[in-house]
């Protein structure tokens, strides 16, 4: 056979394939119909959004992926058909911290796939009240950074706000300087979110020193700056690079490879039911006794939990006295962990479960 008749004949079987994967994917559609009649008919309110099944649809498609695809690769494409068949469902609208083109905006379509309604906020308080108000289903917040660690004002909100966390979405950051400019030498000043310049702190002090460094809400806000100002750049992803028409002059300014930042989504529901492999996050004070955060923990480690973190937070109550927010491996209601937060609870003087949620699976 010539090349363009076996290329001809490949061709036409990569044609019947489509057909039947349109086909398929319609009837799967279809059945995500059915599932939401089924849930109204059975009065479960008008969130259909199921954090748990969706993780484990993203799980199995990982566990039993025949190749030649990567697993990761296989699961996205799969996250968008569940976003598109959600959104036949019902259309979810998600509240993060804006504008369009911020890391957050990547972690929600991450998250929560291309079809999801998407209502930027000016702040992270603002993210909290609008899914406390109702007026967005779900939020997502930062929490942690590998290099620059916990976000203090997310946690802070935490301790006065009533929502519970019901996800989390890890993000591989690659930092970018983003300019109109031709290259990195003609840069005199630097926009981006104090986050970001800390993160690229050492490439910026290796590459230009003598450039301002001007600390900003977003790092969508500092591109949206460097992209009307001459000899300005700003710090963000490629997200942002394509919405304010800059260039990177230089890309992955990162100071760490595997710079990473962790989102929580939060809600309003209380509990999600297991996934198989959850995590459980708590909020706790003890009173500032010697041994007292000692006495704490000492039930995670007799019922064998472990605990994948641990942050303080001065409590605003008391000067010197701290709140802890806690992660768990597992989730709130498999037996071992239920016994450990039960003693938990015993000794602690502030309880409250945040929330139990499946790991992040992309
Ligand atoms: C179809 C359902 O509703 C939604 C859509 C899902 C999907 O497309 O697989 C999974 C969970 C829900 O977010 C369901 O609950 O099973």
């Amino acid at each position: 056979m010539s090349e363009q008749e076996q290329l001809r004949s490949i061709r036409e079987r990569i044609d019947a394939i489509d057909r039947e994967l349109m086909r398929l994917i319609s009837e799967r559609a279809s059945c995500a119909q059915t599932v939401a009649q089924v849930k109204r008919a059975a009065g479960s309110g008008d969130d259909y959004y199921r954090p748990e099944r969706e993780a484990q649809v993203l799980r199995q498609v990982k566990e039993a992926n025949p190749g030649p695809l990567e697993g990761e690769t296989l699961a996205r494409l799969f996250r968008e058909i569940m976003s598109a068949c959600l959104a036949l469902e019902a259309p979810l609208r998600v509240a993060f911290l804006g504008p369009e083109g911020t890391y957050t905006h990547a972690a929600v379509l991450k998250h929560f796939g291309q079809d999801v309604r998407l209502a930027p906020m000016a702040s992270l308080g603002e993210v909290f009240r609008e899914v406390e108000a109702g007026g967005c289903s779900y939020g997502v917040v930062p929490i942690e950074n590998s290099t620059e660690g916990v976000v203090n004002h997310t946690l802070d909100l935490f301790v006065q706000s009533p929502l519970f966390v019901c996800g989390e979405v890890l993000l591989r950051i690659h930092h970018h300087l983003l300019s109109s400019g031709p290259d990195v030498a003609h840069v005199q000043r630097v926009y981006a979110h104090q986050q970001a310049l800390a993160q690229c702190r050492r490439w910026l002090d290796a590459n230009l020193p003598h450039a301002d460094r001007i600390s900003l809400s977003s790092n969508a806000e500092a591109a949206q700056r460097a992209s009307q100002e001459t000899g300005s750049a700003a710090i963000a992803g490629d997200t942002a690079e394509a919405l304010y028409g800059l260039r990177a002059v230089k890309r992955n300014i990162e100071d760490h490879p595997d710079n990473t930042t962790r989102f929580l989504v939060i809600g309003r529901q209380a509990t999600i039911p297991p996934s198989g492999v959850d995590k459980t996050s708590v909020l706790v004070s003890t009173s500032n006794r010697p041994g007292a955060l000692h006495r704490l923990l000492t039930p995670l480690a007799h019922n064998g939990v472990s605990m994948s973190r641990i942050e303080s937070r001065p409590s605003r109550c008391v000067n010197w006295e701290y709140v802890y927010f806690l992660d768990i491996e597992g989730h709130s209601e498999d037996p071992d962990v239920r016994q450990a937060l039960a003693g938990l609870r015993q000794e602690a003087q502030l309880f409250r479960i945040l929330g139990a949620y499946p790991r992040a699976v992309l």
